[in-house]
């Protein structure tokens, strides 16, 4: 299938064969959109996007749930809220299309540092250009085109997903989207969350294998120690101070460490080292003792080191410092006739459509309750709900069963008519790839080897 014009999508199975990181993914398809103009202006020529769908599309094309993901998240939203996703879950397929795409910087299939820069024939690496949430949107819109949708349900995301979703009906025509929910996210980037994000890419940065973004970009080309840092940082802010008392609390674990990393570890002093009861300095331990918060955080940071690249991480950080809902979109004021941040916002968001719900998670200390209040107070009778959870921001990917229930009944009373028959399935033909995963397993494993 083939299109001409600008600024279509075309349904393409080739994706990237060369990124190590889509390969993860299970499942997912690829559209490929002929020419596309960023925010910035840079245009960008047959662009991937990756996405992945489960169910079908009703007779009017208008029964689609879209799902927005978070930070590091990919298309298989299967991986990330496979408890939400089914029959009778919140993410119900045998009513909704639902459907999920990787956005722009993203290192699990669509166009990103990791693609081919068509002029040097090598990967864009740092200089992918910037591209903001609402490309983001613009860009799934072709794609939902292309898939014949007339219009979108509903509209869910937590974190920058959540932004992606507050940017869905503003970025579309008029009652394109019925409904949104967006989960632990904020009007706004501001100061708190810019400063985070800039922390960890100072992080990336300072990694002398880093080289400006043109180191290999593969797992193992990776600045390890900056993205690993960089991860170790932004986990404490998705946690929170309570859940790391509780989990570990002053637990002690050994390292288990390889021969070569001990041998390089530098030897303290004796003035450095702690003293035995006769005075002599105590003897260097081979297996050092360690906390296992220190264990964790490190576990951590290999297990991403595994599953995502530096430059990406850095794109995908600053695409959210753009993110602002009333850039561009508000009257040119003098300075005696500015308005209030809230009346600003109720402008913008005023355009949403009616009865939004707003998700907090009430331990969050990265997207804070407040700015989900302030969200809820300035989209149109929008309808707020805190989740009690100690794990702070992650409460979005860990508190499956309130989400669930939150979920399920707010979309109940937006769209009677998709549950008017419980017991059955409305859609015969249903897709899915959902069924056949492996359930993941949470677990303390307190001895690591790494
Ligand atoms: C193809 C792809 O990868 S797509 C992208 C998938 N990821 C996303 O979508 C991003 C969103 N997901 C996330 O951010 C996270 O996965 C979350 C929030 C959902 C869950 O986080 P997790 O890291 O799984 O949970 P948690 O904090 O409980 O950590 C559990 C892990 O830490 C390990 N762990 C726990 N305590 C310790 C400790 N003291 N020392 C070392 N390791 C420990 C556990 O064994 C477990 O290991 P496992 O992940 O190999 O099973
Ligand atoms: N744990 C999430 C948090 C970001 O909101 C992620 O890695 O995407």
């Amino acid at each position: 299938m083939t299109f001409k014009t600008d600024k279509e999508a075309e349904l393409d199975t080739s994706g990237d064969q060369n990124n190590y990181y889509a390969s993860l993914v299970q499942g997912q398809k690829i559209a490929r959109v002929s020419t596309f103009t960023l925010e910035s202006g840079v245009s960008l020529d047959s662009v991937p996007v990756a996405y992945s769908t489960w169910g079908a599309l009703n007779e009017e094309k208008h029964n689609v749930l879209v799902i927005c993901h978070a930070l590091t998240g990919s298309s298989d939203a299967v991986d990330w809220w496979r408890p939400l996703i089914g029959p009778g879950k919140a993410l119900d397929y045998s009513r909704y299309l639902i459907f999920c795409a990787n956005v722009l910087g993203s290192p699990y299939g669509s166009a990103s540092p990791l693609s081919m820069n068509p002029e040097t024939g090598g990967p864009y690496g740092p200089s992918f250009p910037e591209t903001t949430i609402r490309d983001d949107v613009r860009m799934q819109k072709l794609v939902l085109d292309t898939l014949g949708v007339q219009g979108v349900a509903v509209v869910i995301g937590g974190s920058m997903g959540g932004m992606t979703t507050l940017e869905w009906p503003l970025c579309t025509p008029p009652g394109y989207v019925k409904n949104i929910v967006p989960i632990a996210t904020s009007a706004d980037h501001g100061a708190w969350g810019i400063s985070w994000g800039e922390t960890q890419r100072q992080a990336i940065y300072s990694d002398s294998t880093f080289d400006n973004g043109w180191y290999k970009p593969v797992p193992e080309g990776q600045p390890r120690m900056g993205l690993g840092t960089a991860r170790t940082i932004a986990m404490l802010t998705y946690r929170s101070q309570g859940s790391f008392e509780s989990r570990f609390g002053r637990k002690r674990t050994i390292a288990l460490k390889s021969k070569e990393e001990t041998d390089s570890l530098p030897t303290p002093p004796p003035s450095h080292r702690g003293s035995m009861s006769d005075g002599t300095p105590e003897p260097l331990r081979l297996s050092p003792t360690r906390f296992s918060s220190q264990n964790y955080l490190q576990y951590q940071a290999n297990k991403f080191l595994s599953r995502f690249d530096a430059n990406c991480y850095i794109h995908l950080t600053k695409k959210m410092d753009s993110h602002d809902v009333t850039q561009g979109r508000l009257p040119q004021r003098s300075d005696s006739n500015l308005q209030s941040r809230e009346k600003d916002l109720q402008l913008v968001l005023g355009r949403a459509p009616p009865n939004a719900l707003v998700i907090s998670v009430e331990s969050d200390i990265l997207f804070r309750p407040e700015q989900q209040r302030e969200l809820a107070r300035c989209l149109p009778d929008a309808k707020f709900v805190s989740i009690e959870s100690p794990d702070g921001h992650d409460g979005f990917l860990l508190e499956f069963d309130t989400l669930n229930d939150v979920i399920v009944s707010h979309l109940k009373d937006c769209f009677p008519s998709f549950y008017t028959n419980e017991s059955e399935c409305p859609i015969e033909a249903v897709e899915t790839h959902a069924d056949k995963r492996v359930h993941s397993v949470f677990g303390e494993a307190e001895t690591v080897d790494f």
